[in-house]
């Protein structure tokens, strides 16, 4: 019997549907996250859940009982809920917020025991507010504010604790904190928490729920939902997903640009290498180019770029020399290509044929790409790529410096292509 089961819910307010055919379960000990745009309907799910909004239709089972058949202190004592508006507006002391949490057991006329006292004053411990007891809820901070009810909802014992963006309000270290207090509570219990932040989210997180336009459009690991495909699915967001190298969980990096547009699924191959390309990759691609790029060894920082970016690439494995069949698919791409794009990178042995295949293509326009002044072509090409090099530009090839002028020049006319002197 899983602790919390959902089932084809649809919740409203008045006339506007909010959530639509939701249906998923929460596990024994593990921690659940909730993501999605903002108003995709989070907080309402977690007011589903803790039935403070009714269903229109659908069942929540808690226990495998329907939620709805639950008395008041019952249900309390089975879900506990740390709210996103952290308000609270009596005088209270910060013990007196925590201890709220204990009402669902102390009975009406009856007053707290030594027990209540003990998990009152632990919840405040692992909280890290027991040096606030006695402190007005009014005199402490936001963040602290936010450390006193999620006390609160401990004190509560709860065997469901469902957060709504709970550490918003946290520095980063007491995000931590509190969020490893979390992971460690979730062996015993249940948690269901909406998170903004994907990167926290990841980490903490054993599956993870993305809405998207009422709907579940997702449900699985973080590996599973966080990929690059989703996220711009859902949050209209170019990023890359790496691998965090200490914890092996997704992290997502956003690209902080804009899509322009402008260009217009014109093809562009780029020839680069040891990372010399990676700006471009991604201007391109998120200009709106259809790249290519290659070609390239497996083991490049360029190649990377391109899979991250899902840039097709011609690609060799690690300490292997360029064999007939790549070259056969360089050519397929400059075939194809209206520009080609060189970057300044050291050519040796290795990749002077990624050039000298150029030399066969007389008409192709050829751009020579230097990220800055300091990557200049003269001081990062070998010796015997030179005369390829000159050759290329005697026949109309040309430089340019620095992302903006390339993205300038390949957009000015609309090709950018066919300026072959
Ligand atoms: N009490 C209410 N009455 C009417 N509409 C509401 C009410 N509460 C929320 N909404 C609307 O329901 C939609 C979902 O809101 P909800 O707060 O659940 O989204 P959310 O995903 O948690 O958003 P956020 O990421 O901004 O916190 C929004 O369009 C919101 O404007």
């Amino acid at each position: 019997m899983k602790p919390i089961e959902i089932i084809d819910i649809d919740v409203s307010y008045g006339a506007k549907k909010i959530l639509e055919a939701i249906t998923f379960n929460a596990d024994a000990s593990e921690i659940l996250g909730i993501v999605g745009p903002n108003g995709s309907g989070k907080t309402t799910l977690l007011k589903a859940m803790s039935r403070v909004v009714a269903r229109d239709n659908g069942d929540i089972r808690l226990e495998g009982r329907d939620l709805d058949s639950f008395e008041h202190r019952e249900l309390a004592r089975r879900v506990a809920v740390v709210p996103q508006d952290i308000s609270i507006g009596f005088d209270y002391s910060v013990r007196d917020v925590v201890m709220m949490g204990r009402h669902p057991y102390i009975g009406r006329f009856a007053s707290e025991t030594a027990q209540d006292m003990e998990i009152c004053d632990r919840a405040m411990r692992l909280a890290n507010v027991a040096h606030l007891a006695g402190t007005s809820v009014r005199d402490i901070s936001g963040g602290e504010r936010q450390r006193v009810l999620i006390a609160r909802a401990l004190a509560q014992e709860p065997k469901i604790l469902l957060l709504d963006e709970a550490t918003s309000n946290l520095d980063v270290s007491h995000q931590v904190e509190i969020l490893n207090i979390i992971r460690d509570l979730a062996e015993e219990i249940t948690v269901v928490s909406v998170f903004h932040d994907l990167n926290l989210a990841a980490h903490y997180c054993d599956r993870l729920l993305l809405l998207k336009d009422r709907r579940v459009y997702a449900l699985g690991t973080p590996s599973e939902v966080l990929t690059r495909e989703k996220i711009r699915e859902v949050f209209g967001m170019e990023v890359l997903v790496k691998s965090h190298p200490l914890t092996g969980r997704p992290y997502v990096l956003p690209v902080y640009m804009h899509q322009s547009g402008s260009g217009g699924n014109r093809r562009v191959h780029v020839v680069c290498g040891g990372g010399t390309g990676s700006d471009i990759l991604h201007l391109l691609h998120t200009a709106g180019f259809a790249v290519t790029c290659g070609i390239l060894n497996v083991l490049d920082t360029d190649y990377g770029t391109a899979m991250h970016l899902g840039i097709p690439c011609v690609a060799e494995p690690p300490f292997h020399n360029i064999t007939p069949k790549s070259l056969a698919g360089l050519r397929e791409c400059l075939d194809g290509a209206d520009t080609v794009i060189v970057t300044a990178m050291p050519i040796g042995k290795g990749n002077l044929d990624n050039l000298q295949v150029l030399l066969d293509y007389p008409k192709k326009p050829i751009i020579f790409y230097a990220r800055d002044h300091t990557a200049r072509m003269e001081d990062f090409t070998g010796g015997e790529a030179w005369a390829v090099l000159t050759n290329l530009e005697a026949r109309g090839a040309h430089r340019i410096e620095g992302a903006a002028e390339l993205l300038a020049y390949l957009s000015r006319d609309g090709s950018g292509c066919d300026r072959t002197p």
